[in-house]
C-alpha cells in the first residue's frame, strides 16, 4: 500500500522529460518506503532479534509522512535549483518554495514567515540562540539562567559559556519535572541575559508552565528562549502568548525529514545575535550556506500537516497511551509514570518498574525498540541525567523506558509492546534475587511449574542477547 502510494507520488512529481531517464528511481523509493524482508530474524551489534522490532521511539525521531516526501520529491530531482540563485526560473521556484515553507513553519506557532530562519536542526538553533544571544550582548549580560533538565546541546552550549567567563544557573526541577517559579523568580539578575527553558521534555514529556515563564521574562525585561523540538505539531504553540524570543524547531520529530530545523526570532522588540557560521549572509545573515530546499519544502508540509491533524494527533495518541499503561499495569504492579502525569504530552510515555532488574528488562525487550534512562544503554554508563533531577532513585532509573507513541502508531503495535513488557517484566521480577540469570534458570527447571511456561520459552534468547549485549557494552 505506501509502496504504491509512493510509486505514485514518484511518478506524479517527476515530469515526463526525465522520468524516462529516471525510471529505476521509482522502484528504489518504492522498495525504501516498504520494510526489508525481516522474516529470517536480523543480527546486528551482536544482538540476535526474532523479527523487525517494532517503532515506539517517537521522540528520537519520527518517520517523513508520505504526503510531505511527496511535497519534497520534485525539489530533488526536476526543480533543483539554488534558492538563492537571481537568474533564472531554477533559482525563482526554489526560492519560491523556500517562502512557502517558511510561512507554512510560521504559521504553526503564531509568527510571522519573516521571523523564521532556516538551520540544520534544533541543536544548531539551540546553538545560535544561547551561545549567540549572549555573545551579542556581552558587554552588557553576563548571566543564563536554563534547567537541569534541557536537551544536551542546551546544556553544552552553557558549559561552553561558563567556560568564557559567563554565569549559569542550571534550575533544579520538582519531582513532577517541572520547575519552581518562585524559584525561576528569585535567580533572576540585573545581568542576566537569556532564560532558556524548554517546552516538552524529550525524555518525559512533561510540559513546562510556558505562559507562566514567558510573563516573568517580560516583567524582567529578559529575552526568553525555548527549545520546542518536542513540543511542536504535538501541543499547541504560540509564541506571542508565551512571550518567546526565541524558538529551537526540529524537522524530523514532526514528520518531516531529518537535517532541517527552524529558529524563530522576535522582530518587535528585535532579537539580536552573533552568528554561528559565516558566509554567503543566506537567512539574513543569521545562518549562511545554501538553504537545502528540498528537506526545508519537507519541513514546511509537515508542520501543515500538523496544523490539520494535531487534534486528531493528540486524540488517537492519548487512546494508545490509555491503552498501554492500562494494559501494563493490569498484569504489572509498581509500574511508575516519571514526571507529571498531568502536564504532559501524552506521545510520551515514562516508565519505571519496581521490583524489575533493569539490564534483564531492557535486554529481554529488544523486539521493541524504545528508549532507556538506565545506565547500561548510555554512553556515560550513567543514568539519565533527567531521571535524577527529578529525585527518581538509582534502581528505578536503571529500569526506566521511554514509549515514544505517533500518528502512525498502531493498537496492535500497542498490545504487543504491552505483552512483551509484560511478559519481560515478570521474567525480570523473578529473577531478582538470584546472582545471575543462569542460576535462576537452573532452579526454573527443578520448580518448572512456579512461573510457568511463559519464562522458560523467553529466558534462553533473553540471557543469549544479554551477554552478547554486555559484552558490547563493556
Ligand atoms: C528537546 C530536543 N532538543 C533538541 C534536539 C536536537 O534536534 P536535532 O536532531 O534537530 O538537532 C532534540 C532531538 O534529539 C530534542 O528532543
Ligand atoms: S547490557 Fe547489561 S550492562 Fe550493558
Amino acid at each position: 500500500m505506501a509502496s504504491k502510494f509512493l510509486a505514485a507520488a514518484v511518478r506524479r512529481s517527476l515530469s515526463p522529460r526525465i522520468l524516462t531517464p529516471f525510471r529505476s528511481f521509482s522502484t528504489t523509493a518504492a522498495a525504501v518506503a516498504e520494510p526489508y524482508d525481516d522474516t529470517a530474524g536480523i543480527s546486528m551489534k551482536g544482538v540476535k532479534i526474532s523479527g523487525r522490532p517494532l517503532y515506539l521511539d517517537m521522540q528520537a525521531t519520527s518517520p517523513v509522512d508520505p504526503r510531505v516526501l511527496d511535497a519534497m520529491l520534485p525539489y530533488f530531482v526536476s526543480q533543483y535549483g539554488n534558492p538563492h540563485s537571481r537568474t533564472h526560473l531554477f533559482g525563482w521556484e526554489s526560492d519560491e518554495a523556500v517562502e512557502v515553507a517558511r510561512a507554512q513553519v510560521a504559521n504553526l506557532i503564531n509568527a510571522s514567515p519573516k521571523e523564521i530562519v532556516f538551520t540544520s536542526g534544533a541543536t544548531e538553533c539551540n546553538n545560535i540562540s544561547v551561545k549567540g544571544v549572549m555573545h551579542f550582548y556581552k558587554e552588557k549580560k553576563k548571566h543564563v539562567i536554563t534547567t537541569q533538565t534541557e536537551h544536551k546541546c542546551v546544556l553544552d552550549s552553557c558549559r561552553h559559556l561558563q567556560q568564557e567567563g559567563f554565569d549559569v544557573t542550571y534550575l533544579p526541577v520538582k519531582p513532577d519535572g517541572l520547575i519552581d517559579l518562585d524559584e525561576l523568580r528569585s535567580s533572576i539578575r540585573p545581568d542576566t541575559g537569556l532564560v532558556s527553558v524548554m517546552a516538552v521534555n524529550n525524555e518525559i514529556g512533561v510540559i513546562q508552565p510556558m505562559e507562566e515563564i514567558g510573563q516573568i521574562c517580560k516583567e524582567f525585561n529578559i529575552p526568553f528562549h525555548t527549545d520546542a523540538a518536542q513540543a511542536l505539531g504535538k501541543i499547541p504553540v504560540d509564541v506571542n502568548k508565551w512571550n518567546i524570543s526565541l524558538m529551537s524547531l526540529s524537522g524530523h520529530k514532526v514528520y518531516g525529514p531529518k537535517g532541517v530545523g527552524a529558529l524563530y526570532m522576535r522582530r518587535r522588540p528585535r532579537i539580536r545575535v552573533e552568528p554561528q557560521m559565516n558566509g554567503g549572509g543566506q537567512e539574513r545573515g543569521i545562518r549562511s550556506g545554501t538553504v537545502p530546499t528540498p528537506l526545508v519544502v519537507g519541513m514546511g508540509a509537515a508542520c501543515e500537516l500538523a496544523m490539520k491533524e494535531m487534534e486528531h494527533d493528540e486524540k488517537w495518541v492519548t487512546q494508545l497511551k490509555d491503552r498501554l499503561l492500562n494494559g501494563v499495569r493490569s498484569k504489572l504492579d509498581g509500574v511508575v509514570v516519571n514526571g507529571s502525569t498531568e502536564r504532559r504530552y501524552a506521545g510520551n510515555l515514562n516508565l519505571s518498574f519496581a521490583y524489575v532488574e533493569g539490564e534483564s528488562l531492557l535486554m529481554g525487550l529488544k523486539e521493541v525498540a524504545v528508549s532507556s534512562g538506565s545506565a547500561c544503554t548510555s554512553a556515560s554508563l550513567e543514568p539519565s541525567y533527567v531521571l535524577r533531577a527529578l529525585g527518581v532513585d538509582e534502581d528505578m532509573a536503571h529500569t526506566s523506558i521511554r514509549f515514544g507513541i505517533g500518528r502512525f502508531t498502531t493498537e496492535e503495535e500497542i498490545d504487543k509492546a504491552v505483552e512483551l513488557t509484560v511478559n519481560q517484566g515478570l521474567t525480570s521480577r523473578v529473577y531478582n534475587g538470584h546472582n545471575t540469570k543462569l542460576d535462576y534458570l537452573e532452579e526454573l527447571q527443578e520448580r518448572d511449574s512456579l512461573v510457568g511456561d511463559l519464562i522458560t520459552k523467553t529466558l534462553k534468547q533473553d540471557i543469549e542477547n544479554h551477554i552478547l549485549m554486555r559484552d558490547v557494552c563493556l
